[in-house]
């Protein structure tokens, strides 16, 4: 057996690329060191390639006729670069540079490092305790307020795309499947995000022609979120989909015995997990509600 040097580093650039600290279907996060800046940044690698092939397939042919030109596959992972260089906001995350060589299958993006990672895994036999809870949910509704004034609609807020950082405060990060809307919602029509965080009317029997509110799909993922930080796992879960649909659209939110919550807090979850997207809470009177306020 020959034992080698150390991790063999690559350079991109002034990067070096170091652990993987990250995964997902978008591709990995390194750790990479900028030797100019002498600092650590988080860089997402994204093959294009794979984005591609993901786009490709799952994307149903336009309807014949349509006015809308098919959108070239890496449409999307160049709008996420679009939506994350305009915004600029303490609970956002900061790409600071994008590395794109055509001719290279994969693609770079630099972003602050947030040295904590992911807030909370789901599930957990440590969830927060309420005053926790507020102080992390506090960080998220600043940063959702400030999205959907920017016009932006998340579609996958979960723990795992809030992101601690040194300072102790939450940052959401992965734009990968948002949507940019014009005037004072967005009017959808497609499924996306992460099955456990989908809000029931995406899941409408019938095709309803103008499409569901995009704010509300958000607050609805909040409130799935709000629920996973005191309880350390989702409302409804399910291993299948379609059960997993039918428990999101049919069943009422339980709360466990432990850990006791306050009623506030319940009231604002039951609230968010509204399954009535007309009568669900918005964000401006979330911030409003009595356990936000306390
Ligand atoms: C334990 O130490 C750790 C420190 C940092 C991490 C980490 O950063 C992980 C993911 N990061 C990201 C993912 C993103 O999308 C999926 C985006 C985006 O596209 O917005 C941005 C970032 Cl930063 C993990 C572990």
């Amino acid at each position: 057996v020959s034992i080698t040097g150390g991790e063999d580093c690559v350079q991109l650039n002034q990067y070096k690329l170091q652990s993987e600290i990250g995964k997902g279907s978008y591709g990995v996060v390194k750790l990479a060191y900028n030797e100019d800046a002498e600092k650590f940044y988080a860089m997402k690698v994204v093959s294009k390639k794979k984005m591609l092939k993901q786009c490709g397939f799952l994307r149903r042919p336009p309807p014949q006729g349509s006015g809308s030109k098919p959108q070239e596959p890496l449409q999307r992972v160049y709008q996420e670069i679009a939506i994350l260089k305009k915004l600029d906001h303490h609970n956002i995350v900061k790409l600071v540079e994008v590395l794109d060589d055509p001719g290279e299958d994969n693609l770079h993006m630099a972003f602050e490092l947030m040295t904590k990672g992911a807030v909370m895994d789901v599930p957990t036999e440590t969830p927060f305790t309420e005053e926790q809870a507020r102080f992390y949910f506090r960080d998220v509704l600043l940063g959702m307020e400030y999205l959907h004034y920017q016009k932006i609609i998340h579609r996958d807020i979960k723990p795992t795309n809030l992101l601690l950082g040194e300072d102790g405060h939450v940052k959401i990060a992965d734009f990968g499947v948002s949507n940019v809307f014009e005037g004072s919602d967005a009017r959808l029509s497609s499924m996306a995000g992460t099955p456990a965080f989908m809000a029931p009317e995406m899941m409408a029997e019938l095709e309803q022609g103008a499409g569901f509110s995009g704010k509300a799909l958000d607050v609805w993922a909040m409130g799935v979120t709000l629920y996973c930080f005191v309880y350390g796992k989702c409302p409804f879960y399910d291993d299948f989909i379609v059960e997993l649909h039918i428990k999101i659209k049919n069943e009422p939110v339980c709360f466990p015995q432990e850990p006791t919550l306050s009623e506030d807090l319940k009231e604002l979850i039951l609230l968010m997990l509204d399954k009535n997207p007309e009568t669900r809470i918005t964000i401006p009177q979330i911030k409003l509600h009595p356990w936000m306020t306390q």
